[in-house]
């Protein structure tokens, strides 16, 4: 648009522009993941308590707690699968029990390791990101380039044909992620990912995190292992049950929020002297 096109247009649309313009740039910086308030309980009691939290673009978050603390009722919550009770949750600024845009969405659970019992390949595993962008027709070649750069991006080229059944925990954790990527999300949701995943390639799949936060993907990790959120968060939500702490990783490992929510002993659980 340029000042020509205004002049020559009417008030109107000139005022249209302003709007759109205005709009665009609160899509622009509004939360990926906006919690306001929000308590929710199974029963009863609540499991999770007027916790308010807002994840920016690009992020790199790990939300942290004790054993039943709340912490995958929390990202159920923000992902929809579960209704507050009282305050609300936003996914990419829509009601988030409404949003239907899935493909935005990225998620990585622990039980990924329950595709080991998938007869099908990796490269299968990753196309399924693109149906939700084909509706289950067939790929086209720009799909199937897709598919090959997200495999190329996660180092699974080498083993598109393999079936996931035949990998190792790790390897299946970035089958799945190129299966996010493929389906070309700007969230990555992912729930203790290395669980069952060996020592040596759980800090392959923390650098491919890295990476792909690098790239401007918002990461949401929630995650058991405080050694590894020392390591790799630029930000920690502690939870248990309310929010104990949420700010930069290096304040958290100060803070007297660790020893609260896990005990004494926390600060060496998460790798910083006793
Ligand atoms: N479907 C359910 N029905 C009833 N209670 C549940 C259900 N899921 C979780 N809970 C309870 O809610 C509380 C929080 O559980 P949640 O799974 O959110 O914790 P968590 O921090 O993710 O735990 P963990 O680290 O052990 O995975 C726990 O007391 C748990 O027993």
């Amino acid at each position: 648009m340029n000042s020509q096109n205004i002049d020559s247009g009417t008030a109107e649309r000139a005022d249209e522009r302003t709007t759109t313009a205005a709009d665009a740039e609160a899509t622009a910086s509004e939360p990926v993941v906006d919690l306001a308030g929000v308590t929710f309980g199974y029963t009863a009691t609540p499991v999770v308590e007027d916790v308010s939290l807002a994840v920016d673009p690009g992020e790199y978050v790990a939300v942290v707690g004790p054993n039943g603390s709340g912490k995958s009722t929390l990202m159920q919550l923000m992902l929809g699968l579960l209704e507050p009770d009282a305050g609300r949750a936003r996914l990419f600024g829509e009601r988030a029990d409404r949003f239907d845009d899935g493909e935005r969405v990225g998620y990585v659970s622990q039980h990924a390791s329950a595709a080991k019992e998938m007869p099908i390949t990796v490269r299968e595993v990753v196309k399924m990101g693109r149906f939700p962008h084909v509706g289950f027709g067939r790929l086209s070649s720009e799909d199937w380039a897709v598919v090959d750069e997200a495999l190329a991006t996660v180092g699974m080229t080498a083993f598109a044909d393999r079936r996931v059944t035949q990998l190792s925990g790790g390897q299946r954790q970035r089958a799945f992620i190129a299966r996010a990527l493929a389906g070309e999300a700007d969230l990555l949701v992912l729930d203790e990912p290395t669980v069952g995943v060996d020592a040596e390639s759980v800090d392959a799949f923390y650098d491919l995190l890295a990476a792909l936060n690098a790239e401007g993907i918002t990461v949401l990790l929630i995650e058991h292992d405080l050694g590894a959120v020392v390591e790799h968060a630029d930000r920690v939500v502690c939870l248990n049950r309310e929010v104990y702490f949420d700010g930069p990783t290096d304040e958290f490992v100060d803070s007297d929020a660790l020893a609260r929510a896990f005990g004494p002993g926390a600060r060496s659980l998460a790798g910083v002297d006793g």
